[in-house]
């Protein structure tokens, strides 16, 4: 089973707080970063583009950003977040038109590929040669766009029907996701975790990204390999 992994979901009025939030999680233990990238036309918010993750990348070089693509066309990024420095590149299922093709592009400029899918996708849209040719899948669990919403349980069976079919790869939950919710989605065989508001709401974060990642490490504990 893949490590566990949190990526707390950053974001700030101004660079300096957003710089600021990802030291502080850095030094609270987490792995990655989660970058919710938005353009107005996927998800009806937008966010930040490619300058302001170059930027945050020269100022923490050892920076492994989780670049969440809400945008149509995402294949028309690629090339810019490569060169801000993007680590991972989570692009939609549901706004790619050759995903396949999408992910050899994603490889090609030495990012990990990352494929996501929306409370309405089926798992089973990320077909086998989809998932085998990436190295991250994301399961939606709320409606993507913005932070603060209430996490949708019934997407946690899609978890589990990836993590059956894919035992290697990184499976990432994103919505709603905090010390409360995140056992359901560890038991299903997630481990990778985002958290906005779990963590950037709460008194003490690192203590809470310490539970996110005690509860998927519980949870892989349990399994009793195959
Ligand atoms: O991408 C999204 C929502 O579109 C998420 O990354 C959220 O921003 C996470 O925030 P919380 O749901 O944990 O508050």
């Amino acid at each position: 089973m893949p490590r566990p992994i949190i990526s707390p979901s950053v974001l700030a009025s101004d660079f300096g707080q957003l710089t600021a939030e990802c030291r502080r999680m850095i030094k609270g233990g987490a792995e990655w970063l989660h970058m919710d990238v938005m353009d107005g036309h996927f998800v009806p918010n937008i966010t930040m583009g490619a300058p302001i993750l170059s930027c945050v990348h020269k100022s923490i070089p050892d920076i492994f950003m989780d670049c969440h693509m809400m945008v149509e066309h995402p294949e028309k990024w690629v090339d810019d977040i490569a060169a801000a420095g993007g680590a991972l590149y989570c692009f939609h299922i549901e706004a790619a038109s050759d995903p396949l093709s999408l992910i050899r592009t994603i490889h090609d400029k030495n990012m990990k590929a990352g494929v996501a899918i929306s409370p309405d996708t089926p798992s089973t849209a990320i077909t086998d040669e989809i998932g085998a040719a990436s190295d991250m899948l994301l399961v939606m669990t709320v409606y993507p766009g913005r932070g603060g919403q209430k996490f949708i349980e019934s997407c946690v069976p899609k978890v589990a029907e990836l993590r059956a079919r894919f035992p290697d790869k990184d499976i990432e939950v994103d919505g709603g996701v905090g010390p409360k919710t995140v056992h359901s989605c560890a038991e299903a065989g997630s481990n990778v975790i985002v958290a906005g508001t779990a963590i950037f709401h709460a008194e003490n974060p690192e203590a809470v990204i310490l539970s996110l990642r005690e509860a998927v490490s519980k949870a892989q504990s349990c399994k009793v390999p195959m």
